[in-house]
């Protein structure tokens, strides 16, 4: 570590003094996640201890003030600590300490951001703040940067009822904050409406922040979420209105994502990762292998595969397939190389070059041994199916980004492996089969561990990406598992075969198509 490290840390180091919620909500739980969510390193002191859930508070215990000292002192005689979010602090004693350690902190010449949540009353309606600890929460104010009330909160610190408009709370803001000298960030949660504005109100002005109402119950520690993100955003944000722009955006955010948590049956919480949407999903592989569950068994159920499979398969039906494939490897190969050109490491490149390499080499003699002995009756002609997996292939490999195309290309790699690794082990012996050599080909572990490797590099780009672009790859790779079965189903004699293929389907010149494997 230089000495340039030492003096500037990585992250801001953020303290949290507050109450606790089991069930992660709110308080110092809240706090925590709200402090990574925006990179901060996180530390806690409790204030209380509160058994609550997401219907209501059923117990509250204040330990002793001399524990609340030696928690701060421990924390501030060994860490130097950025930022402070202070939140529930239950009574007028704990309020007092609090605001000693801070005056201490500043004998030591330590001025950490402060950031003061006035917490009184918790939605659910259960007083978390006695009543004659009122002054004293004012007196902490004092010593805040920031303080950030709701309605209720900023009523009682004025010694006002509470506003009724949204311009009544604006001046009250401002007089309180003319009053203390410190900054407020009043909060428009409890008006009614469809906006839920907040305003930064001080010495500069009103500044203020728009936000639509979410329609949604899940709301409960949003007041301590916010003011954890201001406190650890404001070491390194330009202003408070930059950093309270940021914390707003992701807040309204992490409200419309609560519902998906399906945490408790009451008013919810947020979701504090809703911005990382990669974060502890489950691998993107696994979840696009299960949406295409149906077209795996309807591939396996194809009267062309399972004849493929028990030797039935008529030769020229085979034979056909055989050559559409070869029509489709050369563009696949293509898409693969181009996945190389685009691919962000070096295991990436080679694998999709190799395996364009491999198009154009290894399945061509399993091709050529086999169209050579056939009469090539199809002309060179691409059928309909193939030209329209062909044609979403390039599109993607045109259009869409490095993680769509290498998820484009993924079901080509694993249906194959998928259904060669059902067709070998339900064929056993393969000797005298008419199609082993295209079983053993596909079947074969090397395959199934090549498939594998396609896999973990989709998953690698999907770790980057935003949900957007998550479900880009999805329907990418979907659409292509859907061009599979389209593929094997065309080529079985009878009705509906090469149906599809349509008048003035181009014949390919000579040469242009190498057949081509995988
Ligand atoms: N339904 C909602 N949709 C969008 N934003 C909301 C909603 N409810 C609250 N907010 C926002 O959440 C933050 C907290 O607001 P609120 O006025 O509810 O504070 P609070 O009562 O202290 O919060 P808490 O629920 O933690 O006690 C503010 O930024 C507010 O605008
Ligand atoms: C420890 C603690 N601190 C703060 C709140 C307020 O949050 P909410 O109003 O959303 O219940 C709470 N319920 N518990």
């Amino acid at each position: 570590m230089s000495p340039a490290d030492v003096a500037r840390p990585r992250r801001v180091r953020a303290l949290s003094i507050a109450g606790t919620d089991p069930t992660g909500g709110a308080g110092i739980a809240a706090d925590l996640k709200s402090f990574a969510a925006h990179g901060a390193y996180g530390m806690a002191a409790v204030t209380a201890v509160v058994a609550q859930n997401t219907h209501g508070v059923r117990a509250v215990h204040v330990p002793d003030v001399e524990l609340l000292d030696a928690q701060l002192d421990a924390v501030s005689d060994d860490v130097v600590v950025d930022a402070v979010k202070i939140g529930m602090t239950a009574t007028a004693q704990v309020a007092q300490h609090v605001a000693a350690w801070l005056d201490r902190e500043r004998a030591r010449g330590r001025t950490p951001v402060v950031v003061l949540d006035p917490v009184m009353v918790a939605s659910s309606g259960d007083r978390l703040l006695s009543r004659d600890a009122e002054s004293r929460v004012r007196a902490l104010a004092v010593r805040a940067d920031l303080v950030t009330p709701n309605l209720p909160e900023l009523a009682v610190l004025v010694d006002e009822p509470v506003a009724a408009t949204w311009p009544m709370a604006l001046d009250q803001a401002r007089r309180f904050a003319d009053r203390c000298g410190t900054a407020v960030l009043v909060k428009g949660g409890h008006l009614t409406g469809p906006a839920s504005p907040d305003a930064l109100v001080g010495a500069a002005g009103v500044v203020e922040f728009a936000a639509d109402r979410v329609a949604t119950t899940s709301t409960h520690g949003t007041g301590c979420s916010l003011s954890a993100a201001l406190a650890a955003l404001r070491p390194v944000r330009a202003d408070w209105p930059t950093a309270a722009r940021e914390a707003k955006a992701w807040l309204t955010g992490a409200i419309a994502a609560g519902d998906a948590l399906l945490v408790g049956s009451g008013a919810g919480p947020v979701d504090h990762l809703h911005h990382l949407p990669a974060l502890g999903r489950r691998p993107f592989t696994d979840e696009v292998w299960d949406e295409v569950a149906a077209i795996r068994s309807a591939c396996d159920a194809l009267p062309f595969v399972r004849a493929l499979g028990d030797g039935t398969l008529p030769l020229t039906a085979f034979e056909d397939y055989l050559h559409q494939d070869a029509l489709y490897l050369a563009d696949y190969a293509r898409v693969l190389a181009h996945a190389s050109q685009a691919a962000p490491s070096p295991t990436a490149q080679g694998f999709f070059a190799r395996g364009a390499a491999a198009c154009l080499d290894v399945e061509q003699r399993l091709h050529e041994a086999r169209l050579a002995r056939a009469d090539r009756r199809t002309g060179g002609v691409r059928s309909a199916v193939t030209r329209a997996y062909v044609d979403h292939l390039l599109a993607t490999a045109a259009r869409g980004s490095y993680a769509e195309v290498v998820a484009a290309v993924l079901p080509c790699y694993w249906l194959y492996a998928d259904v060669g690794m059902r067709l070998l082990a339900r064929a056993g012996d393969l000797a005298g089969h008419p199609y082993g050599d295209w079983i053993a080909l596909y079947g074969d572990p090397e395959f199934a561990a090549r498939a594998a490797q396609a896999r973990a590099l989709v998953d690698d780009a999907a770790r980057g990406v935003d949900e957007t672009q998550r479900r880009l790859m999805a329907e990418a790779f979907v659409r292509s598992c859907e061009h599979e079965l389209a593929f094997f189903a065309q080529s079985w004699p009878g009705p509906g075969r090469h149906d599809e293929r349509a008048a003035g389907d181009e014949a390919v010149a000579p040469g242009r198509v190498p057949v081509a494997a995988t």
